[in-house]
């Protein structure tokens, strides 16, 4: 590499470093980074193997190119012909070209193998973390883990160890002709390299320093945006757009500052190279032309002694730029190595729903298509150490089919109960059965296979109405489509629509209204064709005619397969078999609405305000 690329290089390493937010990185020692590097390089050895052959024989016939040239003077001043001679430098510069050439394309080709390979690791982890590891991470941050941080790791496993192993073996071959020609010159020119890498060895811990801080900005200002494009109508509505420019920009200065201070001390340590082989050109032409006048060496000795120490500008760039290379990847391989080691779920899910899928949702117990039955039983759960129990011994029973409403004040962890029976958390104590089976016997696919669940927030993904519908079920033929998008009144939305399923929703469903995001998320779950299906307030943004219309087809489908549903509204709750009233994480009741109403006062509070506000007369 040149002094003069070193600003590009500078400024592209800004924009591809990576964030350091949420949990600090931890710094691994120089034994873990090796073993880490070693990983992603393993797979690909023989062809980084391949590539340092190639890299080699193109340094070797550049090592042969001074003796070539020695030899031509030699003839020259001999008159004899240098036909022969000059035909064999041109070969060799040629092929050395090609050969370096072809060398840095299969280790460039490798490089970007590496890159995906470790991208489709992290990508196969990332989206299989346990849901508390998840809470506890930056959405931002794990992305750049996979955008950024894998690009560091192409030059450090590919280039870097290439460049140090034939940089280093083609410096001690030049070193070694060098002193074939003379010692002294060789002693000269080692006494200044040395003086000046020991500074360049001063400068490099720098380096990192600048780059690790300057990666640590790039990546606030990812998490800042996220934040910002995550809730982009409330960040308008806040007023907030020049309040959050500021912050960013801020964050933007500070990877401009550390940037430019990495960027001085890598100038300093090239010009350091610079300067090593200037005043060595000096100090050998002096002390080498005070020899040739001696008579203690020949000019083309003089002149071969040069060619070689302009050779060994190459290698020691070479191991230079390995080291500053290393100095920065080392920070996202600690990166790297931290997210793979997060907690995620057993693998074997993948397989187990297909299979589960395949074969018509079979269960275990061989209950096909049956409605699930769910028990809670003495349930105690927190989610997290620190933070209080949310279910202290939650107990209830649901048979198979039906409909069972949760009811109960704000925080009384009836969403919780779901989170539950998904495995999207494991309870601390008690059981959860679903059909008789502790939920933790269940493959977690499998389990999971048998469930629709429409969350609370109803989400929509970004893409069109098709792919939303059938991201539970990616084998739902066209038929099985158009009956659950008349089931959730969603026909003659997409009747009116020009693109038809095909309309494009927007990053979070935002082209649609939020009724229409939850009869999407309700569509979602029913053509999945679960055996049990959660409704957290599914209905609370629908209107009048289309949550009645919804009520009926809940109503319907809980003939086949049980309905838990967290409800606010009493018109959802008087449709119910059964009511279960939770109240500060424990079941305080269960039984019919009028049951309810003359046997608990809580439950007879909240229908005297909060249901009956929006019950229509003919429910109750
Ligand atoms: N992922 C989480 N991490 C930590 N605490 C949580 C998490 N989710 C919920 N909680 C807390 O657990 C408690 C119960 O939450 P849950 O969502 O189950 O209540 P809820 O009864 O469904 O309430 P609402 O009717 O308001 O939706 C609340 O105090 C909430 O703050």
């Amino acid at each position: 590499m040149s002094r003069a690329e070193i600003p590009a290089q500078t400024a592209e390493k800004n924009e591809t470093t990576t964030e350091k937010n949420g949990p600090t990185t931890p710094g691994l020692s120089a034994g873990e980074t090796w073993r880490a590097l070693y990983a992603h390089f393993r797979p690909h050895r023989g062809l980084v193997a391949l590539g340092a052959v190639f890299a080699l024989v193109g340094a070797v016939t550049g090592l042969m190119q001074p003796l070539a040239a020695k030899e031509l003077v030699d003839r020259l001043s001999q008159d004899e012909s240098v036909t022969g001679i000059l035909i064999a430098l041109t070969a060799l510069v040629v092929l050395g070209t090609v050969i370096e050439a072809t060398g840095g394309y299969i280790l460039s080709r490798t490089a970007e193998s590496v890159v995906l390979a470790a991208r489709r690791t992290l990508i196969g982890r990332l989206l299989r973390l346990k849901l508390p590891e998840m809470e506890r991470s930056q959405p931002g941050d794990l992305m750049s883990r996979i955008s950024s941080d894998t690009t560091l790791l192409r030059a450090v496993t590919t280039q870097s160890i290439v460049a140090a192993g034939t940089g280093g073996l083609t410096a001690v071959a030049t070193v070694v002709m060098m002193g074939m020609m003379d010692m002294v010159l060789l002693g000269v020119t080692l006494g200044v390299i040395v003086l000046i890498g020991g500074c360049v060895g001063l400068v490099m811990p720098k380096i990192a320093q600048a780059a690790t801080r300057s990666q640590e900005a790039v990546g606030e200002i990812s998490t800042r945006l996220e934040r910002a494009f995550g809730a982009f109508r409330t960040l308008k509505a806040s007023g907030a757009e020049e309040r959050e420019t500021a912050i960013i920009g801020a964050a933007a200065e500070d990877a401009w500052r550390h940037g430019v201070r990495s960027a001085k001390w890598e100038s300093v340590a090239w010009s350091s190279v610079g300067l090593a082989v200037q005043v060595s050109f000096l100090a050998v032409l002096g002390i080498g032309g005070a020899r040739v006048a001696s008579g203690a060496i020949s000019v083309s000795t003089l002149v071969a002694f040069l060619l070689f120490l302009f050779y060994l500008i190459d290698p020691v760039s070479k191991l230079v730029e390995a080291a500053t290379q290393y100095q920065e990847g080392s920070a996202a391989i600690a990166r790297i190595v931290e997210a793979e080691r997060l907690e995620t779920e057993e693998t074997e899910s993948t397989e187990e729903t297909e299979s589960a899928e395949s074969t018509g949702r079979t269960t275990p117990a061989g209950k096909t298509g049956q409605a699930a039955s769910v028990a809670f039983e003495n349930v105690s759960f927190r989610y997290r150490d620190d933070l209080p129990p949310v279910h202290h011994g939650v107990s209830f029973e649901v048979p198979g089919a039906g409909m069972t409403a949760f009811v109960g004040p704000s925080g009384a962890g009836k969403t919780t109960v779901f989170g539950l029976i998904e495995r999207f958390y494991e309870a601390d104590g008690g059981r959860i059965l679903i059909d008789g089976r502790d939920v933790r016997d269940w493959p977690t696919a499998e389990l999971r296979a048998s469930i629709g669940y429409v969350e609370q927030d109803a989400p929509v993904l970004a893409g069109t109405l098709r792919e939303n519908l059938v991201f539970a079920s990616p084998d739902a033929t066209d038929g099985q489509i158009r009956e659950v998008l008349v089931r959730a009144r969603l026909d003659a939305l997409v009747d009116r629509l020009p693109e038809g399923l095909d309309t494009v929703v927007g990053h979070r469903g935002s082209k649609l209204s939020g009724g229409e995001r939850q009869r999407v998320a309700i569509a979602r779950a029913l053509l999945r064709r679960p055996r049990l299906l959660l409704l957290d307030e599914a209905t609370s943004q629908l209107d009048a005619v289309n949550e009645m219309a919804l009520r009926d087809v809940v109503a319907e489908v809980s003939r086949e397969v049980t309905v838990l549903v967290v409800a606010h509204r009493l018109s959802t709750v008087t449709l119910a078999d059964r009511i279960v009233v939770m109240d500060a994480g424990r079941v305080r009741a269960v039984g019919t609405h009028q049951e309810l109403v003359a046997g608990d006062p809580l439950y007879g509070e909240l229908a005297a305000t909060q249901f009956l506000a929006t019950v229509p007369e003919s429910a109750v």
